[in-house]
C-alpha cells in the first residue's frame, strides 16, 4: 500500500497535508498523535472508506481513486482487514461464524481456516460460544481472526487495544504482530499508547 501525498481538512481544520509513505509486505507501522489529530481519518482514507481530497492511495501499485464504490468494496475484502477499538461482532453469530463473515462475503467459506485462525488467537474452545458469553479481550481476539480471514494484504488497526486492561492489550498486541508477520499481512496500527507499540517505526501526526 501506499499514500502519497495525502492531504485531508474538515472545513477551517487541516488534519494533514503531503503525507506520504509505503507498506510492503509484512511491515509494520505505528500511526502516533494526540486525539484529533487524524488517525482515525487516514486510516478511513487508506482503507477507501472516506472520499480522498488531496492525494493518492495506491492498492497493490493501482490507484483507489477511479474506483467504483462496488469495485473498491469488492477489492478491499481481500486487501484490507479493519479492526477498531470496538469488536463490532454480530451477536447473533458465534464466534466462528463472525471469523467466517468475511468468507461469506467473498464466496469462499473454509470451516478449517475459521477454526485454525481461532486456535492462533487461543479460542478454539470458544467456537460455538456468542459475543456476550466472551471476556473483552476474548472478544477482540475474535475481530483479528476476522480480520485475517481472508488473508488481506494488509492489517489497519484502529485503537484495537483502546478499551482491554493492560494484560489483554499486550495479548491482542502480541497476536496482531505475530500473526501479521506469519501471514505476510503488512500492519499499519494507530494508538495513544506509545508504551505498547515502543521501538515499531512510527508515523507521527498532529
Ligand atoms: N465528519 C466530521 N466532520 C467534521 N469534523 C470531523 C469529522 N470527523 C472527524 N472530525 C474531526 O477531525 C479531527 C480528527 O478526527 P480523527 O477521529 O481522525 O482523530 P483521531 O486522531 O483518530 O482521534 P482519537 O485519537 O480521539 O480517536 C477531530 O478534531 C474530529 O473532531
Amino acid at each position: 500500500m501506499e499514500a502519497l501525498e495525502l492531504g485531508f481538512r474538515y472545513s477551517e481544520v487541516e488534519l494533514f497535508r503531503g503525507l506520504s509513505f509505503r507498506l510492503e509486505k509484512a511491515q509494520v507501522r505505528v500511526v502516533l498523535g494526540p486525539s484529533g489529530s487524524g488517525k482515525t481519518t487516514l486510516l478511513h482514507l487508506l482503507a477507501g472508506l472516506l472520499c480522498l481530497q488531496a492525494g493518492d492511495v495506491r492498492w497493490e501499485g493501482e490507484s483507489i481513486r477511479q474506483k467504483s464504490e462496488e469495485k473498491l468494496a469488492r477489492r478491499r475484502l481481500h486487501t484490507i482487514g479493519l479492526v477498531f477499538q470496538h469488536h463490532y461482532l454480530q451477536p447473533e453469530l458465534t464466534a466462528l461464524e463472525n471469523v467466517l463473515v468475511p468468507g461469506y462475503l467473498a464466496g469462499r467459506v473454509d470451516t478449517g481456516w475459521g477454526l485454525e485462525l481461532l486456535g492462533r488467537v487461543g479460542l478454539e474452545k470458544q467456537a460455538h460460544l456468542f459475543p456476550k458469553a466472551l471476556s473483552g479481550g476474548e472478544r477482540q481476539r475474535v475481530a483479528l481472526a476476522r480480520a485475517l480471514y481472508n488473508r488481506p494484504k494488509i492489517l489497519l488497526a484502529d485503537e484495537p487495544t483502546g478499551s482491554l486492561d493492560r494484560r489483554n492489550a499486550e495479548r491482542v498486541m502480541g497476536l496482531m504482530l505475530s500473526l501479521s508477520q506469519e501471514l505476510g499481512t503488512a500492519l499499519l496500527l494507530a494508538t495513544h499508547d506509545e508504551h505498547l507499540v515502543a521501538g515499531l517505526p512510527e508515523i507521527r501526526l498532529g
